[in-house]
């Protein structure tokens, strides 16, 4: 297997969303979850987009894994690795975005980077450095309370340069408009100066067709799934990719019963929780006791045990922000997310143990601590559910599940019910 492009993923929904975008543009993908081992059977594929769960663990270890993957890319053949973030920088001041791309960069030898999270699709768009969310700048937005990482700095010149050892430099928009040679320039400008990575802003697909065009001359790019759409894109205008059929295409049903979890305390997920009662039963878990002990984890059991096979259910911790602000003030942040992380994989686990064939999970962090918990070695890449969020079925582990992992902030108000109708 020799591979077009390979990636590695700061989170398990980051990752099938990247890998949704790459399949829609004719790459065949697979996701995998952390770096392959070497008995995985993988089928003949363009691109890998290696899952990690590095967004919001300790810097080094995060670096450490980012340079597995990288190493297990490059020795299939990659020659250019891209590092997707979330479009929405997820991040904090002590990491992990900018201790890993130093890494990645003296890896690849390379003396700067491009760094990019717009993903127009998703309404995140970057002008003078200052990411946009829709059409208020990243500080105004859902994401100035998010549990893990409170992003309350639009500036991404400000946030990268808190967490790289090196100088940051920006790629304005009218550099970008004026395509792939003044950015190449701009670029070698940047790193004469002693800049190691540039934001460039994009706003359009033109422009991300354009940054992508030049981060495939280098070794390692950063970004999110805009990113992937431009080298996907540049791959093909260099003859890079082969017409193939899509790898699921042609795969038979799953069946059997169907549950969602969520985790992602995003407004987009509050909202679709609110929109799920009306069609299926919800618990709403009780995030004090889930921390708590086994009793919750019980609770959540015999409430899915009663309902199985009845129809899809529901089941959340999710809740608003100042309920998860009283709640970490008295856990402690760090601790009260790992608590309610492994108390839904808890119950993700006595849910497949119980027939479930075909999960819905809500939340980034959530997925991970599930997916992990399920020993799900990879997944092949579906039909699109909504912007960033694709069916998955699971390969390499006995007898297959279809997932869907959804970025806390995607998917339309009837995402649950969307998703089940295409996951079948
Ligand atoms: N009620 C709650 N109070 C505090 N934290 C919560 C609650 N419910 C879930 N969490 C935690 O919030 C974090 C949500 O992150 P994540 O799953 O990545 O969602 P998103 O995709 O929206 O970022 C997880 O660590 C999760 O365990
Ligand atoms: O780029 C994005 O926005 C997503 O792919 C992503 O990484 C979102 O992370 P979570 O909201 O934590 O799932």
């Amino acid at each position: 297997m020799t591979l077009q492009l390979g990636c590695i993923a700061d989170d398990y929904t980051g990752a099938s969303d990247l890998a949704n975008t790459l399949t829609r543009q004719g790459l065949r993908t697979v996701q995998s979850i952390g770096v392959p081992a070497d008995d995985l059977a993988l089928p003949e594929v363009d691109a890998v987009v290696v899952s990690l769960k590095s967004r919001s663990i300790a810097a080094s270890t995060a670096v450490e894994k980012s340079r597995a993957a990288a190493q297990w890319l490059r020795g299939r053949g990659a020659k250019h690795l891209l590092f997707k973030i979330c479009s929405t920088f997820d991040s904090t001041d002590a990491g992990n975005i900018g201790p890993v791309l130093d890494v990645l960069r003296d890896d690849a030898g390379e003396a700067i980077v491009l760094v990019t999270p717009a993903f127009p699709e998703t309404g995140r768009s970057v002008y003078q450095g200052h990411l946009f969310v829709g059409c208020v700048p990243l500080h105004e937005s859902p994401l100035k309370d998010h549990p893990l990482n409170p992003m309350r700095d639009s500036n991404l010149v400000r946030v990268l340069g808190r967490q790289s050892r090196h100088k940051i430099g920006l790629i304005d928009l009218a550099t970008v408009a004026r395509g792939a040679d003044a950015v190449q320039a701009r670029l070698d400008e940047l790193a004469a100066c002693g800049v190691s990575a540039a934001i460039a802003d994009a706003v359009f697909e033109r422009d991300l067709e354009t940054l992508g065009a030049v981060a495939l001359r280098h070794g390692v790019s950063v970004g999110a799934s805009g990113l992937g759409l431009g080298l996907a894109r540049a791959l093909r205008a260099n003859g890079g990719i082969a017409a193939r059929a899509a790898l699921s295409e042609a795969e038979p049903a799953v069946g059997g019963a169907a549950a969602c979890l969520a985790g992602s305390c995003s407004q987009a997920t509050l909202n679709q929780i609110a929109c799920a009662e009306a069609v299926m039963p919800v618990l709403r878990l009780d995030p004090e006791q889930l921390i708590a002990g086994g009793a919750e984890v019980q609770r959540a059991l015999a409430f899915a045990r009663e309902r199985i096979g009845q129809g899809p259910l529901l089941i959340a911790s999710s809740t608003t922000p100042d309920q998860v602000a009283a709640l970490q003030a008295r856990h402690g942040r760090d601790l009260a997310g790992h608590a309610i992380e492994q108390a839904m994989a808890e119950i993700a686990a006595a849910l497949v143990d119980a027939g479930v064939r075909r999960l819905v999970i809500a939340g980034g962090e959530t997925s991970g601590a599930v997916v992990d918990r399920l020993g799900l070695p990879g997944f092949l890449i579906g039909a699109e559910i909504a912007a960033g969020v694709p069916v998955l079925r699971s390969v390499g582990a006995g007898a297959p599940m279809l997932l869907a992992l959804k970025s806390g902030n995607f998917g339309g108000p009837e995402f649950f019910t969307d998703a089940l109708r295409l996951m079948r």
